[in-house]
């Protein structure tokens, strides 16, 4: 990689048999990757001998060539070097407003410390090392998570972080000791699951684990037999066991009371008899228990129900990779222990409404955190697209866009680590009580602007935002799929309505 060649030599292979070009200052050959490139022989034979950086970036994104530099770069050009960035693993963006407030060198905030920071740090490294290359990859071909990723997040405790604060994290070394778990708070959290998004795969983002955080949370809360729990935590936290929740019915979504599937107890009151079906299961195709949701004799109630005999699961396309795992789950008379029970007989949605604020906030902390990748993708292709000789940025409609999208995030943001630092600091019940309305109120806003940002995005990019190859592939995939966060975990009819019933439910009488 260390021979130079002058921009005159470059000019004279122009010819299908040899090919070379120029992409920011380094000199590729191209000449047996004629046939290989996914774009064709013509539009290279159209460019050969030619310094192509302008036309390269306008099509592909940095990764393409950061993939490719080893194989095809045979040097670069006499007493020029290289300016475009490649991103190393666990660095910060330096494109303005591509990063939360407080991971920008000139902002302070009151939230976060040292442990907060190391934390991000590790993610990120995390995050761009392990998950981003198998998220991709997995997207595209929608197959599920590999075992060994999950063993490396096992490993990392990065599994365990995932269900946020408590005692699971006591006495475990976090990614390398970055944080002491018992220090571990919502706001770690937090970071945890905005640094666990940028794989930018909204299906796979799903099918990491997301079955996981949304029902162990309510095993460790509610499962009363210790032993039980601890062995289905450890078996879980491991890795060597999957978990899904299992509430949402082709009957009944958010209408919790509408639910179809019955647990009947045996007469010797030992067992529950489960009957039904669940819809839109994530993780339900690899799912190894199933935390769900059954009308019992006098109400609702909540079972851990293993795979066993009588489980049956099949998938669901949606609009999202089936990396998500989705399933239509089938529970025929499936046999199930008493003490396979979340809280009380009857009193199952206090279950439920509790988790439920973990997994809203989870579905917060990822959606802002897309939109400003998206954001992000934004800025950068403005500042680079040239249209009528101009940069797409010198248009003042696009800077108009670019400023609604980017107070849409930081406002978000900002309300966002508000809401964790209220969550550290109240226990469990006190967040069940009081916070209920306000993460519903954050998740229905913050997926309204989602889709104004979906829509703006995708109209700066134009035809590159309906491709998933190429330069508008994040954006693409953020428009097809932003409407999960809207409807998983609550609809924001629904969430909003919630809002606004909470805080009527504490209207002081004496005001008129
Ligand atoms: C080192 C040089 C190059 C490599 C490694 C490369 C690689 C690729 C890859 C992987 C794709 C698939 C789409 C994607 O994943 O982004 C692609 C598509 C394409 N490439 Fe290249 N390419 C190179 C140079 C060029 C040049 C110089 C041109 C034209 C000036 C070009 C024109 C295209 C076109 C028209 C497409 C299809 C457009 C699309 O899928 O959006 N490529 N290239």
């Amino acid at each position: 990689m260390s021979k130079t060649f002058t921009r005159a030599e470059v000019a004279k292979h122009n010819t299908e048999d040899s090919l070379w070009c120029i992409i920011d200052h380094r000199v590729y050959d191209l000449t047996d990757f004629l046939d290989a490139h996914p774009g064709g022989s013509v539009v290279l034979a159209q460019v050969a001998g030619q310094d192509v950086t302008t036309d390269f970036y306008n099509l592909h994104r940095q990764e393409v060539i950061d993939k490719y530099r080893s194989q095809l770069c045979i040097g670069t050009i006499e007493g020029e070097t290289p300016e475009i960035l490649s991103p190393e693993p666990g660095s910060l963006s330096p494109v303005p407003y591509a990063e939360p407030l407080w991971l920008r060198p000139e902002f302070k905030s009151p939230y976060f410390s040292e442990s907060h920071r190391r934390l991000q740090r590790a993610m990120r490294e995390f995050t761009d090392r392990y998950v981003t290359p198998e998220a991709q990859e997995k997207e595209r071909d929608g197959t599920y998570i590999s075992q060994e990723l999950i063993d490396k997040m096992a490993e990392a405790n990065v599994l365990a972080m995932r269900l946020g604060p408590g005692k699971h994290l006591h006495g475990r070394t976090l990614l390398g000791g970055v944080v002491d778990g018992k220090e571990f708070d919502y706001l770690h959290d937090m970071i945890v699951a905005q640094e666990m998004v940028r794989s930018n795969a909204r299906g796979f983002q799903d099918g990491n684990m997301a079955g996981m955080v949304i029902s162990l949370t309510a095993v460790q809360h509610w499962l009363r037999n210790a032993p039980l729990r601890d062995q289905v935590t450890e078996e879980v936290l491991s890795g060597r066991k999957k978990m899904c929740l299992a509430i949402t019915e082709a009957f009944a979504g958010s209408d919790v009371a509408g639910l179809k599937t019955t647990a009947t107890k045996t007469p010797d009151g030992k067992h529950y008899i489960v009957n039904g079906t669940k819809k839109w299961i994530t993780n339900g195709m690899f799912a190894d228990y199933f935390v769900t949701g059954c009308r019992t004799e006098k109400g609702f109630s909540v079972l851990l129900i293993p795979r066993g005999e009588g489980v049956e699961t099949k998938q669901i396309k949606t609009s999202y990779s089936t990396a998500a795992a989705t399933a239509f789950v089938q529970f025929e008379n499936v046999k199930v222990p008493v003490e396979n029970l979340l809280g009380e007989e009857h009193k199952g949605f206090i279950v439920i409404m509790s988790n439920f604020n973990h997994e809203r906030f989870m579905m917060v902390c990822a959606v802002i955190r897309m939109c400003m990748t998206v954001t992000e993708e934004c800025m950068k292709w403005c500042n680079q697209r040239i249209v009528f000789g101009k940069k797409l940025i010198e248009q003042p409609v696009m800077r108009q866009k670019l400023a609604r999208m980017i107070s849409l995030c930081e406002s978000n943001q900002a309300w966002l680590e508000s809401i964790a630092y209220q969550m550290c600091n109240m226990t469990y019940a006190q967040q069940a009580a009081h916070l209920g309305g306000p993460i519903g109120l954050l998740k229905s806003h913050s997926t309204r602007c989602a889709q104004e940002i979906a829509d703006h995005a995708t109209n700066i990019f134009g035809g590159r935002g309906i491709t998933q190859t190429g330069m508008g592939k994040v954006i693409e995939m953020f428009h097809r799929t932003y409407k999960f966060d809207a409807i998983l975990g609550g609809t924001e009819e629904i969430l909003a309505d919630l809002g606004v019933r909470q805080a009527m439910k504490k209207f002081p009488k004496a005001v008129l």
